[in-house]
C-alpha cells in the first residue's frame, strides 16, 4: 500500500466472511475498498483505497487474544490515517457471555477515548433489524431464529442491551427508534445524556436504511463504532456525502475469466446452507463428509480429495461437512464443541489446499470459521471486491496469493438464496 494513502475508514472484522460482506457493502456504497487477511505485511501491493477491512478470525477465540489481535489491526489502520474505526461483528450478534464483542469494544473504546460507542448489528437488506434493543432475524426474535442452534455460539437472548452488558465492563444503554426518527441531533442529544449517566455503549435501533444513514452521520463524530454491514452502509454514505470519499470510484476488479476446475466447500450448518446444499445436489456431485471419520484422522480428507479429482473434468463439485442441529449436538457431546469444530475446519483446510494443488482456482466456501481456516491455509493476503452474488456475498479476487490468480466467494452461513452455489459459480467463470 502506498504510504501516502490516507484512509477514510478503517475496519476490523471478527471473521472473514463478515469482512467480505462489509467490503461488498462499502464498495457498493462507493468507497474504494480492499479486504486484507490479518494486518497486511508492509510489502503487500494494494491499490489506492478509501477503506481497508482487516479480516481477523477472532469471533470464537479466547477473549484476551481477540483483544490483542483487534488492537493490532486498529493500530495499523490508525497508522494509515483512519480517523474512524468500525469493529465489524455479525449481524446476528454472534458471541457468548465471555465475549468477544464486549471485551474488544471495551479495549478499542479505551484506545479511542470516545465516551460512548454506537452499536448496531442491523442490516435490513438481510432481514436483521433492531427495535427497542431487540434483534430480529426476518420476522422472529433472535432467540427464536436458527441462531438458537448455532454450533459455536447459540443465541438465546434477543435483547442486545442485556447481551452486551453481560460481556462488557461498561454500562449499556439504548437509543430507540423514536429518537432516531427525530434525526441526527436527537440522537446526539440522547447519546450525550447516556454518556453523562456513565453509560459507555448504546445499542441503536434501526429498521430501515434511512435509520442507518442517520446513525452513520452521528457515528462519524466518534472515533469508533461497532456493528454489521448496515452501519458500514451508513458510514460510507456519510463519508461520500461529506466529500471524504469519491462516490464514483469503486475499486476496479479485473473481471477476466479464470477458468479451470471449480469447487465448493461447506462447513456451515445453518439452515440456509443446508437448503443450499440440498439444491446443489440437483446440479452437481456432492460429497457429504463423515464427521466422525474427520475427527478420527486425516484419511477422510484424502478420500474427499480423491473423489473430487475423479470428477473435475465433468464440472463443479461440492464437499460438505454440514449436518442438522441434532447431529451437530450429538457429535459435540461425544467430542466437545471446540474440538469437533476445529477438527472439521482443519479437514476443510486440508481439502482446500489439495484442491488448489490440483488446479482449482475458483472456490466457494460456506461458513465464516470454515472460510477462515481455508483462506489461512491457502496463504491469501488480501482480496479485491467484484460482482455481488447475493446480499453480503461478493466475488473476491485474491491479491498477492502464492498460487497466483484465483477467485473465491466466502459465504456467511445464513446468507445467499436457495441456489447460492450455482449463483456463485455463474459469476466466477
Ligand atoms: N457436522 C458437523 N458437526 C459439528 N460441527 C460442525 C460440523 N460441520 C461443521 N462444523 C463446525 O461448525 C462450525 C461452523 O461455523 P462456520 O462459521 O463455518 O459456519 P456458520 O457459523 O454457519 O457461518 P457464519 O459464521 O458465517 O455465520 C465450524 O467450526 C465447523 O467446523
Ligand atoms: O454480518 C453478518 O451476518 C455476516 O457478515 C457475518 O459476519 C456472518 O458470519
Amino acid at each position: 500500500m502506498t504510504p501516502a494513502t490516507k484512509l477514510s475508514l478503517g475496519c476490523v472484522a471478527d471473521d472473514y466472511t463478515g469482512a467480505s460482506d462489509l467490503a461488498n457493502t462499502l464498495t457498493r456504497a462507493g468507497l474504494r475498498t480492499v479486504q486484507t487477511i490479518g494486518v497486511p505485511a508492509d510489502d503487500l501491493a494494494l491499490p489506492e483505497v478509501d477503506a481497508v477491512v482487516v479480516s481477523l478470525k477472532s469471533r470464537s477465540i479466547e477473549a484476551g487474544l481477540a483483544v490483542t489481535r483487534s488492537r493490532a489491526a486498529e493500530s495499523w489502520l490508525r497508522g494509515r490515517g483512519a480517523s474512524h474505526i468500525l469493529f465489524k461483528i455479525c449481524s446476528t450478534f454472534d458471541s457468548t457471555d465471555a465475549g468477544n464483542i464486549g471485551p474488544v469494544m471495551d479495549a478499542l473504546r479505551a484506545d479511542s477515548s470516545d465516551s460512548i460507542v454506537l452499536v448496531t448489528p442491523a442490516f435490513p437488506e438481510t432481514g436483521r433489524t433492531v427495535y427497542q434493543g431487540n434483534l430480529f432475524v426476518g420476522s422472529v426474535p433472535l432467540n427464536e431464529s436458527p441462531l438458537k442452534d448455532h454450533p459455536l455460539n447459540p443465541m438465546h437472548d434477543s435483547n442486545l442491551v442485556r447481551v452486551l452488558a453481560r460481556q462488557s465492563k461498561t454500562k449499556v444503554g439504548l437509543v430507540d427508534l423514536a429518537t432516531l426518527s427525530r434525526g441526527a441531533e436527537a440522537v446526539r442529544a440522547r447519546l450525550a445524556e447516556l454518556a453523562r449517566g456513565g453509560i459507555g455503549a448504546a445499542i441503536v435501533d434501526a429498521v430501515f436504511d434511512r435509520d442507518l444513514e442517520t446513525i452513520g452521520q452521528v457515528a462519524l463524530d466518534h472515533r469508533l463504532s461497532v456493528g454489521a454491514s448496515g452501519i458500514g452502509l451508513g458510514l460510507a454514505r456519510a463519508l461520500v456525502a461529506a466529500g471524504r470519499a469519491k462516490s464514483d470510484a469503486a475499486t476496479a476488479m479485473h473481471e477476466s475469466a479464470i477458468g479451470g476446475p471449480a469447487a465448493c466447500l461447506a462447513g456451515s450448518c445453518s439452515q440456509a446452507t443446508l437448503r443450499q446444499i440440498a439444491n446443489a445436489e440437483k446440479v452437481m456431485p456432492v460429497l457429504h463428509l463423515d464427521p466422525e471419520r474427520v475427527i478420527a484422522g486425516r484419511e477422510e480428507a484424502q478420500r474427499a480429495l480423491a473423489w473430487a479429482r475423479d470428477r473435475f473434468g465433468a464440472g463443479p463439485i461440492l464437499i460438505a461437512s454440514s449436518s442438522t442441529p441434532e447431529e451437530v449436538a450429538a457429535l459435540q457431546s461425544r467430542h466437545g464443541r471446540d474440538a469437533a469444530g476445529h477438527a472439521i475446519e482443519q479437514a476443510m483446510a486440508d481439502i482446500a489446499e489439495g484442491l488448489v494443488q490440483s488446479g482449482v482456482r475458483r472456490l466457494v466456501v460456506a461458513g465464516g470459521e470454515t472460510s477462515g481456516a481455508v483462506v489461512d491455509r491457502l496463504g491469501i493476503p488480501g482480496f479485491l471486491v467484484g460482482a455481488e452474488i447475493a446480499a453480503g456475498v461478493p466475488v473476491l479476487r485474491a491479491v498477492g496469493a502464492k498460487h497466483g490468480d484465483m477467485v473465491l466467494a466466502l459465504k456467511s452461513g445464513n446468507f445467499g438464496g436457495p441456489e447460492f452455489f450455482s449463483d456463485a459459480l455463474a459469476l466466477m467463470p
